[in-house]
């Protein structure tokens, strides 16, 4: 097995007596696609967004890329290389798709997000090479022909892509996708899950990613991790744990 990109290790969280993570270890090999599956409420979100660092760990440890991620602020995991996408689509409606895709471009250089996006920026070389990368993004994803488009006019799916691209603009090392193909069709489904693929084989980017279609992880992913109840009930490859009687049970009687 390849050197683990990120590692979390005995990590809890609660929310007011809440418990949404119970002592979770696991860990995330570099280059893999893994996939963090559970019934709903079973802590999902909650893993991402404390390797995102959107919330902080009452217990435990993170590590990514060797290193502990501890007392972190918002912004330092974009810094770091960790980029996501959001199961509620969080892009910028009224703008352009290359005005969002810059966007995630923002925290690499000295200019800001509306410094960028509005062209008052103080440099203006380095919003000609943002641009440039954004249109690369875009062009590996088959969308360049939809970069001056006002996001709002675009479909669902069209817009599940573009918030890929803002994420994958800035290079991560490891991307978190929250949900990616929520609400699409089945044709859509599978048209993400090909386009996961390609960024994973392609740009050797490794993929945290939640879904609840468990026949689209079976196939896509290379490793499963399984929670329920903020526990870890199975680890391993997709043929490992889909017989795992730990996981029927906790899909058993749940209503999804
Ligand atoms: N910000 C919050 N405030 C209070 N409770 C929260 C918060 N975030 C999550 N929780 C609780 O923590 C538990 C785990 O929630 P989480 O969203 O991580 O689960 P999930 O597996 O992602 O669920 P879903 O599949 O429904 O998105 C749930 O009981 C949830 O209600």
């Amino acid at each position: 097995m390849a050197p683990p990109l990120l590692t979390l290790d005995g990590v809890s969280l609660s929310f007011a007596g809440v418990t949404a993570l119970n002592a979770l270890s696991f860990q995330v090999a570099e280059g893999e696609i893994c996939a963090l599956i559970g019934p709903n409420g079973a802590g999902k979100s909650s893993a991402l967004n404390i390797v995102n660092g959107v919330y902080r760990a009452d217990r435990g440890e993170i590590r990514f890329d060797g290193v502990a991620l501890a007392a972190r602020r918002p912004g330092d995991a974009a810094r770091l290389g960790i980029g996501r996408t959001f199961q509620h689509n969080a892009l910028f409606h009224r703008l352009t798709v290359i005005e969002n895709v810059m966007a995630g471009l923002s925290r690499k250089g000295g200019t800001s997000f509306f410094e960028s996006v509005f062209r008052f920026g103080r440099d203006a070389a380095e919003r000609r090479r943002f641009r440039a990368r954004a249109e690369e993004v875009l062009a590996f994803l088959g969308l360049a022909k939809e970069a001056d488009r006002v996001v709002s006019t675009l479909s669902y799916g069209t817009q599940k892509r573009v918030d890929l691209a803002r994420a994958l603009v800035a290079e991560p090392k490891l991307l978190l996708l929250d949900e990616p193909m929520a609400g699409m069709n089945a044709e859509e489904k599978q048209a993400m899950a090909r386009v996961t693929a390609e960024v994973n084989r392609q740009l050797g980017t490794t993929i945290v990613l939640i879904e609840h279609d468990v026949g689209i992880v079976l196939g896509l992913a290379h490793h499963v991790v399984v929670l329920d109840y903020g526990r870890k009930v199975a680890d391993g490859r997709p043929d490992e744990v889909r017989d795992d009687p730990a996981v029927i049970e906790a899909y058993l009687g749940t209503v999804h």
